[in-house]
């Protein structure tokens, strides 16, 4: 990972939006359709109001795919998981600045596991949640929905955040990158990437579309 400006964009379909009777098949297809990464949300119905999937379905889908697979842990308390989710096939583990207790911790402890470190920030986070921890941080979520469900609206209140994130990440000099997540398509995303967000992640976007390589590209600058 290089530090942004300069870091080729990545697009991660969030898996939150695929047919969940064809997940094996829908992760293969977005792979054959140029996607970079794969995001995977786990939701508990705690913290975020909503019951997804947990570590089981991410190491049976780890059999089926190359991808890196970019855990994004809406959950509360997530430090008891995070070892499992290493072990069933995770390569980035993001944890909520919001879900506590002991934030540093976790970011350790992701890195202990040899993952790379992510902290999400909900809409209503300040860029600060991070600055003390930024030495331990390898990607920094924007949420631009409130966390929970997918095919909400784009956050614009949430760009002035991404461009202060972006500025504390170049001054950090570590290489760091910004994801956009929620409501991302091709109408949102260049404002996104113009405010230093070096990270797509797009779930209606993508697997709402019948054809998903269209769908991907759609997304790149200049498409
Ligand atoms: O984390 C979340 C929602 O909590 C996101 O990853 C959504 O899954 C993005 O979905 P779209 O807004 O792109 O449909």
């Amino acid at each position: 990972m290089k530090a942004t400006p300069g870091s080729p964009l990545v697009i991660a379909p969030s898996l939150l939006a695929a047919d969940f009777g064809r997940l094996a098949d829908e992760v293969a297809a977005v792979e054959r359709s140029g996607a970079d990464w794969l995001h995977l949300d786990v939701m508990d119905g705690h913290f975020v109001p909503n019951i997804s999937f947990g570590a089981l379905v991410l190491r049976a889908l780890r059999k089926r795919s190359n991808l890196p697979f970019d855990v994004h842990l809406m959950i509360a308390p997530a430090d008891p998981y995070l070892a499992e989710f290493a072990e069933a096939g995770a390569d980035h583990i993001t944890v909520h600045a919001e879900a506590g207790p002991h934030l540093h911790r976790s970011l350790q402890t992701i890195r202990g596991l040899g993952k790379r470190a992510g902290v999400a920030l909900n809409p209503a986070t300040p860029a600060d949640a991070v600055a003390h921890v930024l030495d331990l941080v390898d990607i920094i979520n924007v949420m631009t929905v409130n966390p929970g469900f997918g095919g909400q609206r784009f956050l614009d209140s949430q760009l002035p955040k991404i461009a202060e994130l972006r500025r504390m990440a170049t001054a950090s000099g570590r290489e760091i990158r910004i994801e956009v997540d929620g409501g991302i398509d091709k109408a949102t995303a260049p404002a996104a990437i113009e405010a230093g967000a070096d990270v797509l992640i797009a779930g209606s976007s993508i697997f709402g579309k019948p054809d998903y390589a269209v769908a991907i590209a759609a997304l790149k600058p200049g498409s």
